[in-house]
């Protein structure tokens, strides 16, 4: 192995910046940020002296003879020229050097073919059936199948006798997990708890015994959801696997890095890790090729209405691809069925050329989950209905609008859920729909994220009346409906109290839209005392003009759980975050589990009178 320190010579006009130890942040013009070596040590076994390498291309990667050949014929293949800035500032550092990684790029900038490319040339050189050598982590089950479609992209045009060693073995729940030692490849991918449990198995955890790399996709994601007690042991049983002298090379991938991110790094990956960081201090996260646009509405009703409509017409009239983030499964499940009602009405269920209306979130089952991902990437047009489970990684071709109508309780999960659109240096819109008394969730998004919205607009009477119409066509849209509102009570509880707007404007609000959905200008919500005062704590007085007292079947905490998408134990798993009670109460939110990284730094004025 070549001990190499990477040294940074930008051409003209680039910066890097070293600060503390490690780190390193760089411009964001990467074209012009090259990644050179010390010509001292820099030679590979054909001692070519990789100093003379600007790695921008696939063929100055070839030129390196640090890649098996098969490598960059298949990247030449899949129709790769051009590598993007963090491959090219990451690849060869991870194939040369022997230290831990943290690695932040903006969202569709290909951080999977970063790691994936250095780990299939380590398993060609020293991969072994049997012995897992390249270990990934990712945060949810899609994701995890997506890693492997990438490595199957590539690996597809290889020769037979790699075949079998490198094709990704997956460790997810909903799919048999493979024991037998003699079927495990030498690239791993996982979900945290399924590996986890699956490391409890001492024939499985001999499998590990020579790994080389551990990397987590989505670091933050990782940390946030809860699996970070999980990620600790699963460092711990890889470390009692071990046999080899040989280092562990942890690698961290995410276009939003965080405080957490760093202590989990100092903690399992050591002090001694560098930073690469491909986006400049003073500039958003956010993809720049995203233009975002705010529609300013009265209220819920509004922004519910709004986003069905505006996502349905861009399907009908543009030919779009959308995808649709609602905050809680029962939100997502009745919103899916809107926009099937508002699109199969009249004739178009007989039309040949129907695009994807797909649903995904943590509830389907993995089968549904796998169609749905697959028949939303397939088509070239559709609408994806999904939660925060889509937030991260998943890469669909050609989206053209993303659309929101609910804040993110993680000013970060804004940023990736706008990233599932702009990918690969394409073009797209991200909507947010917000109502007036959002704006404090907005400031934040301005301040903390330095998001800039290119149009602010306001949801005017026309549109208002247009929306209207449209919605009258539908049928009875009231069916499941009361599942959703009761979860989206749940949810704006939550919201209310991260960004300090009062709960009494949202009870008005999702009154409105209760209401209109009935068609019913005098119903209240159809839930008890123990809803109203238990779970939400609207005292009597106050919950009398809103609840009506029909339903009064007790809900305990398990029950009320599973009509938000973050129920106690995640459904299945991969909705798991900020609700799971098994993070620990930090005497702040009942409901917290340590997001204090990511929520707004500003703490907002918070009283225990109900209508402050
Ligand atoms: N060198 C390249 N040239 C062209 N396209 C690329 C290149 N590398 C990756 N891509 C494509 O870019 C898309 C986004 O890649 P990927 O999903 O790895 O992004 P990411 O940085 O991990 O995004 P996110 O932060 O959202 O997870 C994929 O479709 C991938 O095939």
């Amino acid at each position: 192995m070549l001990a190499l320190k990477p040294i940074w010579k930008p051409r003209t006009g680039f910066r890097p910046v070293v600060s503390v130890g490690n780190i390193l942040t760089h411009r964001s013009n990467f074209s012009s940020g090259i990644v050179r070596y010390n010509s001292v040590a820099a030679t590979t076994s054909k001692d070519v002296d990789l100093s003379a390498f600007k790695i921008e291309t696939v063929k100055d990667l070839a030129q390196t003879g640090v890649f098996d050949k098969s490598i960059t014929d298949s990247l030449s293949k899949e129709k790769f020229t051009q590598l993007t800035p963090v491959q090219q500032q990451v690849i060869l550092p991870i194939v040369t050097h022997d230290k831990g990684l943290v690695c932040r790029a903006k969202t569709g900038t290909g951080k999977t073919l970063a790691f994936a490319l250095p780990t299939l040339q380590d398993s060609i050189k020293h991969g072994r059936l049997g012995k897992v050598r390249t270990l990934v982590i990712a945060p949810t089950r899609d994701l995890a199948l997506q890693i492997e479609n990438e490595y199957l992209r590539l690996i597809k045009h290889m020769p037979v006798k790699y075949k079998k060693l490198l094709t990704p073995t997956v460790h997810i729940g909903g799919k048999r997990t493979i024991f037998n030692s003699k079927r495990i490849s030498s690239i791993a991918i996982a979900t945290p708890g399924r590996l986890n449990d699956n490391l409890n198995n001492e024939m499985f955890k001999e499998a590990f015994d020579s790994l080389r790399y551990r990397i987590y996709d989505e670091g933050d994601r990782l940390l946030d959801q809860g699996f970070e007690r999980e990620l600790y042991e699963i460092n711990e049983k890889l470390r009692e696997s071990r046999t080899v002298d040989s280092n562990l090379v942890p690698l961290l991938f995410s276009a939003t890095v965080n405080d957490r991110v760093h202590n989990f790094a100092l903690k399992s990956i050591g002090r001694n890790y560098d930073f690469i960081n491909t986006v400049n201090e003073n500039e958003p996260e956010a993809h720049e090729n995203i233009e975002q646009i705010l529609v300013k509405t009265d209220g819920i009703d509004e922004s519910f209405k709004g986003a069905l409509c505006f996502s349905v017409k861009t399907i009908t009239e543009s030919n779009g691809k959308v995808i649709v983030f609602l905050p809680t499964i029962n939100a997502a499940n009745w919103f899916f069925s809107a926009v099937k009602e508002a699109y199969f009405s009249g004739d178009r269920r007989k039309s040949r050329n129907r695009p994807a209306i797909v649903l995904l979130h943590g509830k389907k089952t993995q089968s549904a989950r796998e169609i749905a991902v697959s028949k939303f990437r397939t088509n070239a047009t559709g609408i994806l209905v999904t939660t925060d489970v889509a937030a991260r990684g998943l890469d669909f071709k050609d989206v053209s609008h993303v659309v929101q109508m609910t804040p993110s309780m993680s000013l970060s999960d804004y940023i990736h859920k706008i990233g599932r659109t702009a990918r690969a240096g394409a073009h797209g819109q991200a909507i947010l729909y917000s109502t007036r008394s959002e704006e404090k969730y907005v400031n934040a998004l301005e301040k903390e994220k330095g998001i800039k919205f290119s149009h602010v607009v306001q949801y005017s009477d026309q549109a208002k009346e247009e929306d209207e119409v449209f919605f009258e066509q539908l049928g009875d849209l009231s069916p499941e409906f009361q599942d959703c509102i009761r979860s989206l009570l749940s949810y704006y509880k939550q919201v209310s109290s991260v960004f300090g707007i009062p709960f009494r404007k949202y009870l008005d609000s999702l009154l409105v839209y209760y209401r209109s959905i009935l068609n019913d200008s005098s119903a209240k919500f159809p839930f008890g005392r123990k809803f109203s005062l238990g779970i939400l704590s609207i005292p009597d007085r106050v919950a009398s003009s809103y609840f009506s007292d029909g339903d009064r079947q007790f809900r305990s905490r398990d029950n009320f759980n599973q009509f938000t998408s973050y129920n106690k134990y995640g459904g299945r798993g991969d909705d798991r975050n900020r609700y799971d009670s098994r993070n620990k109460f930090d005497g702040r939110n009942k409901f917290d589990n340590g997001r204090r990284f990511d929520r707004p730094k500003k703490t907002f004025k918070r009283s225990n009178r109900f209508d402050d």
